[in-house]
């Protein structure tokens, strides 16, 4: 039904291609051995997509209802006409597309529904997959590593978003690129963080760079100098997690950022904000009050799962178009992965099961 999609953008590669492992840094005592398994075959690859667009497509379940099952409802009764579409604008807005991102839909839903002569179900849902689908692209722009060793990444964000948690899921993501990881414990407010993060380093088998207590900006330069000693190629910063109302405590972490330039001049080389779903259009005031205190590069929006709201990607791409870099759809450790609107917008529409592959 959505071969569309398929023509609109080239097909979503959810797994990166993993290169062979890296050769392990002498220069590392405390760094795990990165898998040395061969290169994946393509089959298995293949598979992992699957699962992967499986488990998507039931992560965004509450979403696809609000938005795809309203949409059926709504169809259930009758044939395209304004009053319909007045309800489908409705069930966006409730899904939390945002009025922005709902009124241009609408606008080129109305457009198609006259110039090609909509009738059914299924063309009204082919044509806002459509339309989603234009509106998330501009998103997608996978992070890219660059050359600069270590690579340092600051993350950010509310309490509770999926901070830590996320850290995780990315040391493993990176390593599965054969890149090595060392993490920085720059949560020293919560005590629980710091151990969290170790429990993540031990389970990945990264080194965890931490203080009892103290100065958050002190215990990423430390990482940093660390990093640069052992030769490692990401430091994952963690912060501790805050209110953009709370002004003190932004221009703490504005401190962070600041000594992360003092110990690397090109750094920090991506300052991701991690947003939790569940807040809906509350992250717009996120984006814009991290971003105007520690300038953020990218995106991750966690929790998609188990929320209704997942619209939001939608307002975001239409009123603070950040590149979403990676989406977080569970709390196991492949549970985040690099957006793809192409495979997003897929799963909004597509149940679990079912494939128009
Ligand atoms: N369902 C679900 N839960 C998630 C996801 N990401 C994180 N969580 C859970 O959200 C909770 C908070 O995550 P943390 O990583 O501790 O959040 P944090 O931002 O580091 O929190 P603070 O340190 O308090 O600022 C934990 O229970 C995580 O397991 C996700 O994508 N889906």
């Amino acid at each position: 039904m959505f071969g569309f999609l398929k023509k609109a953008l080239k097909p979503g590669d959810a797994s990166a291609p993993v290169p062979d492992a890296a050769a392990e840094s002498p220069a590392a005592p405390l760094q795990a051995p990165v898998s040395t398994a061969a290169a994946p075959s393509p089959v298995r690859e293949q598979e992992k997509k699957r699962s992967w667009m499986d488990r998507l497509r039931s992560g965004l379940s509450r979403t696809r209802e609000q938005i795809g099952g309203g949409l059926s409802s709504l169809f259930s009764r009758r044939k395209i006409d304004e009053e319909l579409l007045e309800e489908l604008e409705a069930t966006l807005l409730m899904a939390d597309c945002g009025v922005d991102a709902t009124q241009h839909l609408l606008k080129e839903l109305r457009l198609r529904w006259k110039r090609d002569k909509l009738e059914t179900a299924d063309q009204l849902q082919g044509a806002l997959a459509e339309g989603l689908l234009s509106i998330l692209a501009p998103l997608e722009k996978p992070l890219e590593i660059s050359a600069h060793k270590p690579y340092i990444i600051m993350i950010a964000g509310v309490n509770g978003s999926g901070k830590t948690t996320s850290i995780g899921k990315l040391a493993k993501h990176f390593q599965s690129q054969g890149k090595s990881v060392l993490l920085a414990a720059g949560d020293t407010f919560r005590a629980a963080a710091r151990e969290q993060l170790m429990t993540w380093g031990e389970r990945n088998g990264v080194a965890v760079i931490a203080q009892e207590s103290g100065d958050p900006a002190a215990v990423v330069f430390d990482a940093i100098s660390a990093a640069r000693a052992r030769n490692i190629d990401i430091v994952l910063a963690d912060t501790a997690g805050r209110l953009p109302t709370q002004l003190h405590l932004m221009e703490e972490i504005a401190k962070v950022r600041r000594v992360i330039q003092k110990a690397e001049p090109s750094g920090p080389h991506e300052v991701l904000l991690v947003l939790d779903a569940n807040i809906g259009q509350n992250a717009l005031q996120q984006v814009k009050a991290f971003d105007a205190s520690i300038g953020v590069t990218g995106l991750v929006l966690t929790k998609l799962d188990g929320t209704a709201k997942g619209g939001v990607v939608a307002a975001i791409a239409r009123q603070c178009p950040k590149p979403l870099r990676f989406i977080g759809i569970g709390e196991q450790i492949d549970d985040l992965q690099v957006f793809r609107a192409r495979e997003f917008v897929d799963a909004l529409f597509v149940p679990v099961g079912k494939s128009d592959e």
